[in-house]
């Protein structure tokens, strides 16, 4: 027992250790050792030394760790890149990365959400009007799958491009199905196996990368600029010393966008609607809101009309602050660490794990945190999280090269992370999540099957922390 290092929580076995406690149910695994051990204590995920840090000095420790002391593409690599393809995001230096999100930001404006909004209430429209599973008056329907084509649709027109849009009517959507079975924690140390779903997610990597190959090609040689999609900007990038991005870096970086913007929006938007479903009164509230702010004949929705729509907005926050689809973030630790305060120095065999979600249901933030209430963030909210109130005034931002980002320091709400490595899709998923319900409120009423207001388990298994399913709910036609 080393006085210098973190308590290693009880384990029976040297390799399993405690990835089955821990991931079948992270938070309550992070809630029952902070009990005994404080915020910092070591547990065995693969055969790894994890060291997790809660709280948000932890937050601050691991997400603003310097580059010299902490690595995340030496965790993700392994998982990322057989599925992105290679040269992007994690199989490259963190350099090239910043330089790829500051790429990947240009297509992520105001001026392109304009022209995003009336693009996904289109698809919310027409999903509706086609799909089987919500014909006649009213029915039952199990949610998330129908979520998670929404959101492929909604992004894949937005951000992706018509064309890549229509191929998901055809062969795309098995491809993309292939490309997701490789997206499995397991694969953090099966990766390398000849497993037979690798094998599937190889030949879908090396497809659908061919696919926006073809589609750059076409797009160069017609000199067609359509549409400012992602691709276009892609196109149209050049790294440091003028170096034009090579196509297969664009096709992976295409493939890296769709992945993570699928997973986080479809998980996210299944819970909203769930939530929704417990609650049925904020979906009335949710739509006197839009009846109030843009006249009962409902218009066309605008960009514009999303922050004439707080509580909308509010969902989306609180949907987040209990169900982050990214539980838990890792990095390498490259050299010796040793925490503010203590006499622990972490050794460079750890991996480090942040929860940024776990200080999210912290009561000292947010009382009764269980409480699914959008309310809670109203500005005016007697006991809106002070985070809220105070958060953008002393905000500490920080550029990594790919624009200012907010360090989150103190912040215990943190579900796009914080540093060099936050989420620069951020304002897409809410501009795309707030469009979704926004056009489903006008549409539909939920409830619950028995009428209860309970909600379902979720599902940690996979890389994104979901809803479990099947995850039923009663729908009815607004007249
Ligand atoms: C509700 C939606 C989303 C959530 C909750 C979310 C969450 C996160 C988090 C927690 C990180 C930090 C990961 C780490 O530090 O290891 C991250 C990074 C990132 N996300 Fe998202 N994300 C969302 C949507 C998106 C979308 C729509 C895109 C693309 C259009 C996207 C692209 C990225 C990229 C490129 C990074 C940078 C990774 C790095 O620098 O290492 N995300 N996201
Ligand atoms: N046996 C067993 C067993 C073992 C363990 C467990 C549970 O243990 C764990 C541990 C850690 C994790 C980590 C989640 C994690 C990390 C990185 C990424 C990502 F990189 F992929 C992403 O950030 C995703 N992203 C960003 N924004 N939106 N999506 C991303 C970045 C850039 C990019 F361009 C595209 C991207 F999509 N995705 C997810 C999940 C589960 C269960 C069972």
């Amino acid at each position: 027992k080393n006085p210098n290092e973190p308590p290693v929580v009880f384990h029976w076995f040297p390799l399993i250790g405690s990835t089955v406690t821990y991931g079948m149910d992270p938070p309550r695994f992070f809630k029952e050792n902070k009990k005994k051990h404080g915020d910092v204590f070591t547990f065995i995920l693969l055969g790894k030394k994890t060291t997790v840090y809660l709280g948000t000095q932890g937050n601050d420790f691991i997400l603003n760790g310097k580059l010299r002391d902490v690595c995340a593409e030496e965790i993700y690599t392994v998982l990322t890149t057989p599925v992105f393809g290679k040269d992007v995001v994690y199989d490259c230096p963190n350099s090239k990365l910043m330089e790829q999100k500051k790429f990947m930001k240009i297509a992520l404006t105001t001026e392109a959400f304009r022209t995003y909004v009336p693009i996904i209430s289109d698809e919310v429209s027409s999903y509706f009007k086609r799909t089987a599973a919500f014909k006649g008056p009213s029915g039952i329907v199990d949610l998330p799958p129908k979520l998670a084509e929404i959101t492929i649709f909604t992004a894949s027109h937005a951000l992706q491009g018509k064309e890549v849009r229509e191929k998901f009517d055809e062969s795309l959507a098995a491809l993309y199905h292939d490309l997701d079975m490789g997206f499995s924690p397991i694969n953090f140390s099966l990766h390398w196996a000849p497993l037979p779903w690798n094998n599937r997610r190889d030949h879908a990597q090396r497809t659908v990368a061919k696919l926006y190959m073809d589609i750059i090609k076409s797009r160069r040689a017609s000199g067609e600029t359509g549409a400012q999609d992602m691709m276009y900007h892609l196109m149209n990038s050049t790294y440091k010393g003028d170096i034009p991005v090579p196509d297969h870096e664009i096709a992976h970086m295409m493939i890296a966008l769709l992945m993570a913007g699928q997973h986080s929006s479809s998980s996210t938007s299944s819970w909203i609607m769930l939530r929704l479903a417990s609650q049925p009164k904020i979906m009335e509230e949710l739509y006197d809101e839009q009846v109030r702010a843009l006249g009962a004949e409902l218009p066309p929705l605008t960009y514009e009309d999303l922050a004439k729509l707080p509580l909308n907005q509010a969902v989306i926050k609180e949907t987040l602050r209990l169900h982050a689809p990214i539980h838990s973030i890792m990095r390498a630790v490259k050299q010796p660490m040793s925490i503010p305060g203590t006499k622990l120095v972490i050794p460079t065999n750890h991996v480090l794990l942040a929860a940024p979600g776990f200080s999210a249901s912290d009561p000292q933030y947010f009382p009764n945190p269980e409480l699914w209430d959008p309310h809670r963030w109203a500005a005016d909210a007697v006991n809106a999280p002070n985070i809220a109130r105070n958060a953008a005034a002393e905000e500490e931002t920080i550029d990594y090269g790919y624009g200012l980002v907010s360090k989150g320091t103190g912040s215990p709400y943190l579900p796009f992370g914080a540093g060099r490595h936050r989420c620069i899709g951020e304002q897409f998923a809410n501009v795309q999540l707030q469009t979704i319900v926004a056009m489903i409120v006008r549409e539909f009423k939920f409830r619950n099957v028995d009428g209860s207001d309970k909600i379902i388990g979720t599902d940690y298994a996979s890389l994104f922390s979901r809803p479990l399913e099947p995850a039923k709910i009663y729908w009815e036609r607004r007249e």
